[in-house]
Parts: structure tokens; C-alpha cells; sequence
């Protein structure tokens, strides 16, 4: 069984539409760099759907798997049981957290995008292992995104007692990821930080050492 908070330190989120890059490189990179936790997000102009999709999500678990990196499906919960993902995570506008558990089963990992308390607690009441908090700083990836809003619901929800796993997403670089970590945060979500970088290593090497580095000094 993980540590799913350790798990969560260094979440790389990615799919073909986010690759300068061959994925499969960009993932291999990332993972010599560091990254603790992986997401599958094949979305946006020019996604690939159908077996296309399945094939790339055969060929980024398999890296993963040799490198015992957890890999997580974003939305598509058929492709999910499909190839045995360790997860998946949905948000507010994908099936329900509910029935996304039953679908899955007990043992797998349900992460849960979250804007409010009463979304957290509605999360957790229904399964969620974990909350994905943002955007936190504005950010170009996604174009349907709520506009930011920092890291106030993080402080908010410890300040209230929730011991849940929390992940900050949205616009997080090298720069800012220490300052999601000192909000409350176990660790930060990022997609372009990595995926963009001339080198996903030393990015996912980074942005480690700066997360890691702030967990020590908050704990
Ligand atoms: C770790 C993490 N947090 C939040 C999200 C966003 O999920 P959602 O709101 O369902 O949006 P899409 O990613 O599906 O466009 C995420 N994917 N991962
Ligand atoms: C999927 C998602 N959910 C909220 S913001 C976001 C996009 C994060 O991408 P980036 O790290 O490039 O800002
Ligand atoms: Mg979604």
C-alpha cells in the first residue's frame, strides 16, 4: 500500500496535447527527475480518443509501472478499470464521486477536484482519497478553468481540521510551489512546469527539492 501523501508531493499531470516533446520521453524525464505521483489527462484540440488514447495510456503506464510511480486516469473512468489504473480523479462536472467509487472499487485512488467546503465534505462523505485545490495562480492550460483564488481555500480547510491529502494545481512553478506546500498543501499538481520545460528533468528535480524542502520545514 502507498503513502498517498507522500505519494502526492510532486504530481505530474499530462497528455499528448501538453508535449512539446514525445510523451513518453517527457514522462521518463520527469520520473529521473523526481516526480512522486502521475495523472493521464489526453485532453483538449487534438486529443487522441478510441484506441489511439488507450495505446498512449498503455505506453505511459507501463514506464511508470517499471519505475513504481502510481499512474492516475483523468475523467475516463472505462479507460481506468480498462488498463488497472492505481486511480483516477474527477471533478465537480464529471460522474459522481459516488459512483465513480463504485465503479472502481475500495482500493483505488479517487482523487477529487474541490472549490468549496461543502464540495469537500460532499467529497470525503462519498469516498475521495484526496482534494485537488485551484487554480491557485492563473493558468493558460486549461481553458474552462475558475478563475484563481490562491491558496485561501487550503489554509481554510486546515484551519478548519481537515486532515484529508491536498494537492494545490493551476499555474504552479518552480517559483511558487513552496509557497502551496506552506498553505497546507502535501504537495503540488503541474502540468506545464514539467511538460514545457527545455529539461522535464531538472524541472521535476526542482520543483522536488523545493517542495520537499518546505515539507521539512513545516513539519
Ligand atoms: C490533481 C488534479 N486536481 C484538479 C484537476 C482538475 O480536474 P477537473 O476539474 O475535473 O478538470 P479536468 O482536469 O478534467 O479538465 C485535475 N485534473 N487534477
Ligand atoms: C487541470 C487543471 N485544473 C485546474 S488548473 C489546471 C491546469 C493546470 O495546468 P498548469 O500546471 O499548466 O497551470
Ligand atoms: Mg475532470
Amino acid at each position: 500500500m502507498i503513502d498517498l501523501r507522500e505519494a502526492l508531493r510532486v504530481y505530474f499531470i499530462m497528455g499528448s496535447t501538453n508535449c512539446v516533446k514525445n510523451p513518453a520521453d517527457v514522462l521518463s524525464e520527469a520520473i529521473s527527475g523526481g516526480i512522486t505521483l502521475f495523472q493521464f489527462r489526453e485532453k483538449g484540440e487534438g486529443a487522441f480518443t478510441g484506441s489511439e488514447k488507450y495505446a498512449l495510456a498503455h505506453k505511459l503506464q507501463t514506464i511508470c509501472r517499471e519505475h513504481h510511480i502510481p499512474f492516475i486516469v483523468n475523467d475516463d473512468i472505462e479507460l481506468a478499470v480498462a488498463i488497472d489504473a492505481d486511480g483516477v480523479h474527477i471533478g465537480q462536472e464529471d460522474e459522481t464521486v459516488k459512483t465513480v467509487r463504485a465503479k472502481i472499487g475500495a482500493d483505488k485512488i479517487l482523487g477529487v477536484s474541490v472549490h468549496s467546503t461543502e464540495e469537500a465534505l460532499t467529497a470525503i462523505r462519498d469516498g475521495a482519497n484526496y482534494f485537488g485545490i485551484g487554480p491557485v495562480f492563473p493558468t493558460k492550460t486549461k481553458a474552462d478553468a475558475k478563475p484563481s483564488r490562491g491558496t485561501t481555500l487550503i489554509e481554510k480547510l486546515r484551519k478548519d481540521g481537515c486532515e484529508t491529502p491536498i494537492v494545490g494545481i493551476g499555474g504552479i512553478t518552480i517559483e511558487n510551489a513552496a509557497s502551496v506546500i506552506e498553505a497546507g498543501a502535501d504537495g503540488v499538481s503541474v502540468i506545464t512546469a514539467i511538460s514545457k520545460a527545455d529539461s522535464p528533468l531538472e524541472a521535476a528535480r526542482a520543483l522536488r527539492n523545493s517542495v520537499i524542502l518546505k515539507g521539512m520545514v513545516e513539519s
